[in-house]
């Protein structure tokens, strides 16, 4: 048994080992952890008796160190130091001899070389038998230096055995290695202790761990008392989980990044910790200024593209449709039965019951009564498909990675379809942002510019709108809306009923159709119909500040007088 008692160690007026006591019985291996400078190998020199105790007792099997003869204490313990000093002439098998230095005179007994042989094959440096130490390696060199503790104490199981960082040079297998070797020469016998950095091969082969903290003997127990997370922080300070192995029951310590930003630590870095949050941690920043950001705003302060804030928030459970899929995708939209399509531009959302129907760009008229979409997917660059509890949708978006138009599936839609086209997906491209941000005020649509209006066209103002709507909800006037974005056309034709005007956000919220036109993002909405008692189609048509048509309104048939009056009240010539 090793028995340490009340142990001080003193230099020059600094204790550096402070009440240190434990024992430890033949066969164990003790692990000693501590942070650099805890005393470890001030430790480990008072066990070998390189250091004399200031105060207290090390006493082997039941003598005192310092009461060891020197030629017995030499063959009853052997200590791996951190640091060994070498003369550079040496070859490997001499300084491997040297362990055996204790147990002959003058020659080596062929037990002596035989020992050294046996040790040299077992930490893989007999090949290097002959080789100048100073050429090896930096592993090899420490596998070496192991070789020789071990033929120093090799025949005697009662023995003491210090290591001290043994595998601190190691690779991986030979780590593993050193320390099976030592727990298995415990198992026959032998007290060993060993110095680790690393707390998951103390966890592995130690029978017992003791963590030192500033000269002190902080912790003292079993791998699984002593590894705790706090004990660890306490050493160390640094974040743990600890998990328990439950094959071996022994703990499992996984460390946690230790988050350290350049800037902090280097006073001639800039700090540019803003740019180098996550999107993810930017958009939270932003929505905490202003929780109500609709996606767009948010995508233009980002400098990102919607896209990337759509995969941001559903990547668990979507999948992205490339370019080049969208046809595809597209093609299959018909079969899944009755939809909510919805198309959204700079000024307006819509939203419509439909089954999908979809009219080539060649012809120009709508199918009457009927709600079509006219389409050039050419114009969409990339799509998402969602499935998770909240919707079942497929969202196109535009050159800029802005949402433009896409279905969601209602209760009665056909699921089959759509699971398909999931399948279909997930073996297609995974998502990698390549849009461009959305320039502040650029519009993504790339429609139809209306610079030329015959004499018949006129300005209206919003207010005009408004009433005529209004009047159109309340007289069931039957409109035709088209809503133009990249390309296609989203078509309803029907009545409005019930209309939600809030000021800032204008609605129609009925069964079929919703729709929500924003009047601050419309630059001009002029009016083509020649006069109030013509009685013929009116026409409204949208145009967002780049002079492009967003929405078109007409009368489904003439006007009466009553609605028509209306328009004219408010107009001016352009
Ligand atoms: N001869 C000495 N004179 C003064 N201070 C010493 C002396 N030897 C060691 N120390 C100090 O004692 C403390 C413990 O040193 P020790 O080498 O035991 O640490 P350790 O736990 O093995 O650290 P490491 O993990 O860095 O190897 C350190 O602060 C060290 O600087």
């Amino acid at each position: 048994m090793l028995r340490v008692e009340k142990l001080n160690y003193e230099v020059k007026g600094r204790l550096l080992l402070k009440d240190v006591s434990f024992q430890i019985r033949k066969g164990e291996v003790l692990a000693l952890l501590g942070a650099n400078g805890a005393g470890k190998s001030t430790l480990m020199k008072v066990l070998c008796g390189e250091y004399k105790p200031s105060n207290g007792l090390v006493s082997l099997h039941g003598q005192k160190l310092d009461q060891y003869d020197a030629r017995l204490l030499a063959r009853s313990r052997a200590m791996l130091s951190q640091q060994q000093h070498v003369s550079l002439a040496f070859k490997v098998e001499e300084i491997v001899m040297m362990g055996r230095y204790p147990h002959f005179k003058s020659r080596p007994a062929e037990v002596d070389i035989a020992i050294v042989k046996e040790v040299m094959c077992l930490c893989g440096v007999d090949e290097f038998a002959d080789r100048v130490f100073s050429s090896l390696s930096g592993g090899e060199q420490q596998r070496v230096q192991l070789a020789r503790s071990l033929a120093q104490v090799w025949e005697n199981p009662d023995s003491l055995l210090l290591l001290d960082e043994p595998i601190s040079a190691l690779d991986m297998h030979y780590q593993q290695k050193v320390l099976a070797i030592a727990k298995a020469l415990a198992r026959r016998g032998f007290i060993v202790v060993i110095v680790v950095h690393d707390v998951n091969f103390a966890a592995t082969y130690a029978d017992r761990i003791i963590m030192l903290k500033h000269g002190r003997k902080l912790f003292d127990g079993s791998p699984v008392e002593v590894l705790t997370p706090t004990n660890i922080y306490t050493i160390f300070s640094v974040e743990a989980s600890v998990e328990l192995n439950p094959r071996t029951l022994r703990p499992y310590i996984r460390l946690e990044e230790m988050p350290l930003d350049a800037y902090l630590f280097n006073s001639k870095l800039p700090d540019d910790r803003a740019e180098k949050l996550s999107l993810r941690q930017k958009r939270e920043l932003l929505l905490a200024e202003d929780p109500f950001l609709s996606l767009a705003d948010q995508a233009n302060r980002l400098q990102v593209a919607e896209i990337d804030l759509w995969m941001l928030d559903k990547s668990k459970n979507c999948r992205y449709i490339a370019k080049q899929s969208i046809d595809e995708v597209f093609r299959q939209l018909v079969k899944m039965g009755e939809v909510t399509v919805f198309t959204r531009n700079a000024c307006c959302t819509q939203k419509t019951v439909q089954v999908y129907e979809v009219q080539s760009t060649e012809k120009s008229e709508g199918n009457p009564g009927k709600e079509y979409v006219k389409v050039k997917t050419d114009l969409w660059h990339a799509g998402i498909i969602v499935n998770d509890k909240d919707e079942e949708a497929i969202h196109f978006f535009d050159r800029k990675g802005a949402l433009a138009h896409g279905i969601r599936l209602r209760v009665d839609s056909d699921r089959d379809a759509f699971r398909k086209l999931l399948t279909w997906c997930e073996q297609q491209t995974d998502y990698k942002s390549t849009f461009d941000p959305l320039p502040k005020l650029e519009v993504a649509n790339d429609g139809v510019r209306c610079e030329h209006y015959d004499m018949h066209k006129k300005a209206i103002r919003p207010i005009a709108v408004r009433r005529f709507l209004s009047a159109c909800a309340a007289l069931e006037q039957s409109l035709e809306i088209n809503v133009f974005n990249n390309g296609y056309i989203h078509n309803y034709r029907g009545k409005i009923k019930n209309l939600v005007d809030q000021g800032f956000r204008y609605m129609v919220k009925d069964e079929r159709i919703e729709m929500e036109i924003f009047f601050s993002s419309i630059d001009n909405i002029c009016l083509d119909m020649p006069s109030a008692s013509a009685k013929m189609v009116a026409k409204l048509d949208f145009l967002d500040q780049s002079g492009i048509l967003n929405l078109q309104i007409s009368s489904d048939g003439e006007l009466p007088e009553a609605i028509s009056s209306m328009l004219f009240e408010e107009t001016t010539v352009i």
